[in-house]
């Protein structure tokens, strides 16, 4: 049967969550189901101002029929006459991004636990012919238990051609992006070493001032790790293996699941079990 057709008058709104360039994001309750929601409204007007309808049909499409523990559901969507609202999960956690301000970096474990999560959501989407293309610590979110959940897809897409030019950080931004060649998949294996390194050392490996030089030293640069920041030798040669320019030559997700920094930081990964196994009775 077809999901019932919801409306604004089927919520009791709650406070701002976020405000967004094409509108904000509220806590909501559905009244029939009691069901704790992110409202995200986005004003048609701004979505025609900067062509984002089609992108905006994209992350519904892919949001809506992704089923991921650390990918963000979409339940559904309506609109009126001048806004599109999406009904989405809410994650008590908040963004990621604020926690890294907050906590300047993570532990060796966090990392590894965020690492693995988001490898996995990857892993799901490329098995699905979907790149993300987009991550980065503003498009994650973390629920009560401090998981990870990848939270917009608006960049996302079953193609591999950018139609529009990029705004916000660069940082995350795989060399062949920078250079505009073909991509594939590997793009956001790239960026899952971004946000691996800047978890562990606080701040993205190829940070420049301007746009230009974050650009020159993405598609430049080697890897380095700062002196002050003392990362296992695991680790560094993990982010090695993965912030490596020749997309051909970079690690796969199931390299980085298997590898030995993983199997250290983020016990039980591999089997899948993530939580700490329970003491012996007695
Ligand atoms: C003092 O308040 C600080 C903010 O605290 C929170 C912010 C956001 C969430 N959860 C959240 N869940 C789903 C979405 Cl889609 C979302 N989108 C908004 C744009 C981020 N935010 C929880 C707490």
């Amino acid at each position: 049967s077809q999901p019932a057709k919801l409306s604004l008058q089927d919520f009791d709104i709650g406070r701002a969550l976020g405000k967004g360039k094409f509108g904000n994001v509220y806590l909501a309750r559905e009244k029939q189901t009691k069901l704790i929601v992110a409202l995200k409204v986005l004003f048609k007007k701004q979505l025609d101002k900067h062509n984002v309808a089609q992108q905006l049909k994209n992350e519904i499409e892919i949001q809506y029929h992704s089923r991921h523990d650390n990918i963000l559901k979409c339940y559904g969507f309506f609109y009126d006459e001048k806004r599109v609202y999406l009904i989405l999960e809410y994650a008590p956690g908040g963004e990621m991004y604020k926690a890294m301000q907050k906590e300047g970096t993570f532990s060796e474990e966090k990392t590894a636990k965020y690492v693995v999560q988001l490898a996995r959501a990857l892993k799901y989407c490329h098995d699905r012919k979907v790149i993300h293309r987009d991550i980065k610590p503003e498009n994650l979110l973390l629920d009560g238990a401090g998981n990870l959940k990848i939270a917009d897809f608006g960049w996302s897409c079953l193609t591999t051609k950018p139609r529009q030019t990029f705004c916000g950080t660069l940082d995350y931004l795989a060399p062949e992006m920078v250079v505009g060649t073909a991509y594939d998949h590997s793009v956001d294996v790239w960026s899952l070493g971004v946000l691996m390194y800047e978890c562990l050392v606080g701040k993205a490996p190829f940070e420049g001032a301007t746009h230009d030089a974050t650009f020159a030293r993405i598609t430049r640069d080697a890897i380095e790790f700062p002196r002050h920041v003392h990362m296992a030798e695991d680790a560094q040669e993990l982010l090695r293996n993965i912030l490596v320019k020749d997309p051909a030559k970079r690690l796969s997700l199931d390299a980085i699941l298997a590898s030995a920094w993983v199997a250290r930081c983020a016990p039980g990964a591999a089997t899948g079990a993530l939580v700490r196994p329970a003491p012996p009775a007695g």
